[in-house]
């Protein structure tokens, strides 16, 4: 059978600093696992702009959709600010996500034991939370049309429009409920049906395909500005959130610093399966570039590592060796290991991007 095939596309600013811990882990499977990964790599975002003069070409892009998986760093940066809005780093990734059809997007927040003390929040809040949001990732106010700034008048307009269709909202919501059953089977729903009509079209179509084929989920329906302050409130009350677009990059963000660190939240985007059974999927962190610590080593690469651990879950069937990987950063992390990000005003002194690499894979080695 041929090897799993991987395109990393490590991208701009601190994608290629975490992408470097995610490739020693690659490599310690073929080494001590046995599995091996094709693995190709190209550029995305600003780099690729720097060498092609678009953000993504097309050639990455068929690429993207012949491998099993896409691992992908981070995009954008500050001096790309002056870009053409049609050339912007993002827009490499929003292609991808679009063209590859990756509607499902897994966002899990999850607090290790040994960070519930750090969280901007109190102890209690967090300890032991698990939750995953299910961001809708290829529709809604990030690719509705007519968007651009216009002239109306004697002053600029700018516009973008929240569309949704019916069988849009239908499929993420499937994947909200078939997650939530192989979890604590209840799923929230959050929108703003109070003030737009695609929040009334998003309530309604989740609640049908809840009530013709989920009927056994829990369902409840939260307006997302609520549903922000509960994250913040008592956030172990969720199991699934499923929402849009926009607000699940809002809520997932705010979910990031229950956990800690943005640095810590991983992401699974998937679509529908491809001729071999496996989903169409990217994995990323949830973080971007951050243009303020690249080049420093100060990187915590726990979010890409924990998005690999997430293909290998769902790409690649491998949810024993996921788990080793997720034990592996908990293991370190109980040990007292910490990037800058994840070190309290008592100070301390916090290990690089590629120490803490490094002591992930000791943990992995001891695993064995
Ligand atoms: N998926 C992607 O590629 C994303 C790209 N971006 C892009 O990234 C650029 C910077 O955006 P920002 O709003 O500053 O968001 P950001 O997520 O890059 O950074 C926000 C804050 O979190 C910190 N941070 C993020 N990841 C970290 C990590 N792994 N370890 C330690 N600290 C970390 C940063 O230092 C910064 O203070 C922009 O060009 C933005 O468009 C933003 C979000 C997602
Ligand atoms: C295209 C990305 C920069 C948007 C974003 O912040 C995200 O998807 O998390
Ligand atoms: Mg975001």
């Amino acid at each position: 059978m041929a090897n799993p095939s991987l395109l990393i596309l490590a991208g701009d600013g601190i994608g290629p600093e975490v992408m470097a811990e995610v490739k020693k882990i690659i490599g310690w499977f073929g080494a001590k696992r046995g599995v091996t990964f094709d693995v190709t790599e190209d550029l995305v975002g600003g780099c690729a702009y720097d060498k092609h003069g678009t953000p993504l070409h097309d050639d990455t892009m068929a690429k993207a959709q012949e491998v099993d998986a896409v691992l992908l760093g981070a995009v954008g940066g500050p001096q790309y600010d002056i870009l053409d809005f049609s050339v912007k780093p993002e827009r490499g990734l929003l292609r991808l996500r679009k063209e590859m059809d990756l509607y499902s997007n897994l966002r899990p927040a999850q607090c290790f034991d040994a960070l519930a003390d750090f969280s901007s929040l109190k102890k209690e809040v967090v300890a032991g939370l698990d939750i995953v949001i299910v961001r809708e990732l290829t529709s809604g106010v990030y690719f509705g049309e007519p968007r651009g700034i216009f002239t109306e008048g004697n002053e600029r307009v700018g516009i973008n429009t929240q569309r949704y269709t019916e069988s849009e909202i239908a499929r993420v919501a499937r994947s909200a409920f078939e997650l939530a059953r192989r979890r604590n089977n209840k799923v929230c729903s959050m929108e703003k049906a109070n003030v737009m009509e695609s929040g009334i079209l998003w309530r309604q179509v989740v609640q049908e395909v809840h009530d013709k084929e989920y009927p056994d989920v829990q369902l409840s329906h939260m307006y997302a500005d609520a549903g922000a302050m509960q994250l913040c409130r008592w956030p172990k009350q969720f199991d699934v959130i499923v929402t849009d677009n926009l607000f699940g990059d809002l809520l997932s963000d705010a979910a990031a610093m229950l956990t800690g660190s943005l640095g810590m939240l991983p992401s699974a985007s998937l679509g529908a399966p491809m001729a071999n059974g496996r989903p169409k999927a990217l994995y990323e962190p949830v973080h971007g570039s951050a243009p303020d610590i690249a080049g420093q080593g100060k990187a915590n690469p726990i979010a890409c590592i924990l998005s690999f651990a997430m293909a290998l879950r769902y790409s690649f069937d491998m949810g024993d060796d996921a788990t080793r990987v997720e034990k592996a950063v908990e293991k370190v992390l109980a040990d007292g290991v910490r990037t800058a990000d994840l070190m309290g005003p008592e100070g301390g002194k916090p290990v690089s991007t590629s120490q803490m690499g490094d002591a992930i894979l000791a943990a992995l080695d001891a695993s064995l």
